[in-house]
């Protein structure tokens, strides 16, 4: 199974309408991908606070026109990356997929908010529900950026039978030690391959970490990307999750349930 995760650059100086253009196309020239990657609110920038409110979409908006013309062109699965959604007089960072006839299957609500008392945190309303996504010889399991560092979301998403965990981000550059590190920690404890995709450049001043990753459930890294705009290919084996699981049983030997300590 082979993917492909744009790390599209994402910049002040170019307008949101070209870089959704520029996406769409670089989506149709994956067409020999199985699966392709976009990262997180890669329209405006996961920093652009100040455009958040701007360019929200409802869910059927021009991101969507965009990536399902484009997954239908391309004939591949498309994990769009993200928007910020306007639902109900809230915001949402929404990751949207599609199928290979680019209809959209699944939508995921970023459940961890970035940002403490400020940004996104404040920003946006959080997600409440976990996502998975059966593909036709891998199930994936998704979720984005900063939900990168709360492990029990991922094992939530290895409990309802995920094999891949797909994470589009826009992860700055001044914690990209940590983003190399626990994209591979949740392939080695999850058992399961990691495909990690985040922006490169530079807007609102935070410059962007890229180095997005391809991690297998046995923690190899198949491949890494620099900090520029960049598309990753990586070849997934969907029968390596099995395998590490079986011969590695680490999973089956969780203690659930165990009392809380005594007083
Ligand atoms: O956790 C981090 O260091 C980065 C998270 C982030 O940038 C985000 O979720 O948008």
């Amino acid at each position: 199974m082979r993917a492909s995760l744009i790390q599209i650059a994402v910049d002040p100086d170019e307008p949101v309408d070209a870089r959704r253009a520029r996406a769409a196309d670089l989506v149709r020239a994956e067409r020999d991908a199985d699966l392709v990657v976009l990262p997180e609110l890669w329209p405006m920038g996961a920093f652009a606070f100040d455009s958040f409110a701007a360019e929200s979409e409802p869910l059927d908006g021009p991101t969507h026109e965009a990536m399902s013309a484009a997954a239908r062109d391309a004939g591949v699965w498309l994990h769009a990356g993200s928007i910020v959604e306007a639902a109900g007089g809230a915001l949402y960072n929404t990751s949207l997929v599609y199928d290979p006839a680019g209809v959209r299957v699944r939508t995921y609500r970023k459940i961890h908010r970035f940002g403490f008392d400020k940004g996104e945190a404040v920003l946006m309303a959080a997600g409440d529900e976990l996502v998975t996504v059966p593909l036709p010889d891998l199930t994936l399991g998704v979720a984005t950026c900063y939900d990168l560092r709360f492990p029990e979301l991922f094992r939530g998403l290895v409990d309802a039978g995920a094999q891949a965990l797909v994470i589009p981000a826009g992860w700055p550059a001044r914690r990209r030690a940590h983003w190399t590190l626990l994209a591979q920690a949740r392939a080695v404890e999850n058992q399961a391959y990691v495909l990690a995709c985040g922006t490169a450049g530079t807007h609102a001043g935070v410059e962007q970490a890229g180095h997005s990753i391809v991690v297998d459930p046995w923690g190899e890294v198949l491949a890494e990307a620099g900090p520029d705009e960049e598309v990753l290919r990586a070849e997934l084996d969907p029968a390596k999750v099995a395998t590490t699981r079986e011969q590695f049983p680490a999973l089956k030997d969780r203690m659930l349930g165990l009392p809380a300590p005594g007083a």
